[in-house]
């Protein structure tokens, strides 16, 4: 039995430059993982026997991105061995924080360990991408300018601030955000260089924050405190401060009913630390 975790990641500017003929939208944007997030547990089980605990709200078993991740893998490689996952769920879904993504990339890379798979990470990347467009970057584990529709990755190195992120009472579904008819999609295309010298946006937050007045309530809140932004579709905002200390000030304002937490910017993901010190412990 081995416990991996799977963390949140920002989008630290988010761009959208164009749709392609499937309906996917080309973007830009610059992912770095943060030291908090789900965790997941996995042990072996006799063969074809699939368990995750606990279900989530509203997602039905089947639909949950850790049993498509590793039934994935099954199809994929002819694997007939079982495994029982269990999640520890802290990121709120529909958050912009990519649980889901998260929860499918520490599925695929902890079953190809369980099941001694030996699939390449690249293997388990092209995978990653027929779940979701944002679980590359978290199979891969390092910060990354992205492009594509989030697939193509560049090694980056943005500052590891500590970040407050908080998350407005609503759940922002990433397809309705981009299926919107007043989504800006044309911006222009920048080289990583000219993004380094330009001030930070995303292209998704002028429309969430008028499709929902929470996140722009919110937003106008942490403003006063802090540069604030939002990741990904929303709903969750945030600003970096210098020091733990900096941001749990101000989380400790936060209004009534709005929860968050502090965390430390990561440009190796979580999830890599913790093999590395998994694999100095023989296999289960
Ligand atoms: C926008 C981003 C930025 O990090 O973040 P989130 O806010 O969802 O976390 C991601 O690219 C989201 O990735 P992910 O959540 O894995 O999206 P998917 O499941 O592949 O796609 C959900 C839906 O979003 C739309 N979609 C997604 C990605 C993309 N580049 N173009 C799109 O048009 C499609 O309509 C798709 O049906
Ligand atoms: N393990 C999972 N964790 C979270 N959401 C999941 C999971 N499996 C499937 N989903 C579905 O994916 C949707 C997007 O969730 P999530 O990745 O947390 O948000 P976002 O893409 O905004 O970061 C959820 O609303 C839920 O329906």
């Amino acid at each position: 039995m081995f416990t991996l975790p799977a963390p949140a990641k920002l989008n630290l500017f988010l761009s959208i430059i164009g749709r392609r003929d499937d309906g996917y939208h080309n973007l830009q944007s610059l992912f770095q993982f943060v030291d908090y997030g789900d965790a997941l547990t996995f042990s072996a089980a006799p063969a074809h026997e699939l368990t995750l605990t606990p279900t989530l709200d509203g997602v039905l078993p089947e639909q949950n991105l850790i049993i498509k991740a590793a039934r994935l893998l099954q199809k994929h490689t002819g694997c007939t061995q079982g495994a029982k996952i269990h999640l520890t769920k802290r990121l709120p879904m529909g958050g912009g924080l990519g649980g889901g993504s998260s929860d499918a990339a520490t599925t695929l890379v902890a079953l190809n360990r369980l099941w001694q798979l030996k699939l390449s990470t690249d293997t388990l990347t092209e995978l990653g991408v027929s779940l979701g467009a944002d679980v590359p970057v978290f199979v891969r584990g390092y910060a990354a300018f992205a492009e594509g529709v989030g697939e193509q990755l560049t090694p980056a190195f943005p500052d590891e601030p500590w970040y407050l992120i908080l998350c407005p009472a609503v759940e922002v579904a990433t397809t309705t955000i981009f299926n919107d008819p007043e989504l800006v999609r044309n911006s222009k295309a920048l080289s990583l260089q000219q993004w380094l010298n330009t001030p930070w946006h995303n292209d998704c937050e002028a429309l969430v924050k008028k499709r929902y007045p929470e996140v722009a309530k919110l937003i106008r809140w942490l403003l006063e405190y802090a540069p604030s932004r939002m990741t990904g579709t929303g709903a969750c905002i945030f600003a970096s401060f210098n020091s733990q200390q900096a941001a749990e000030e101000v989380l400790a304002k936060a209004p009534v009913g709005v929860l968050g937490f502090v965390a430390k910017g990561c440009n190796q993901s979580p999830l890599f630390s913790a093999l590395a010190e998994l694999d100095t412990q023989p296999l289960p």
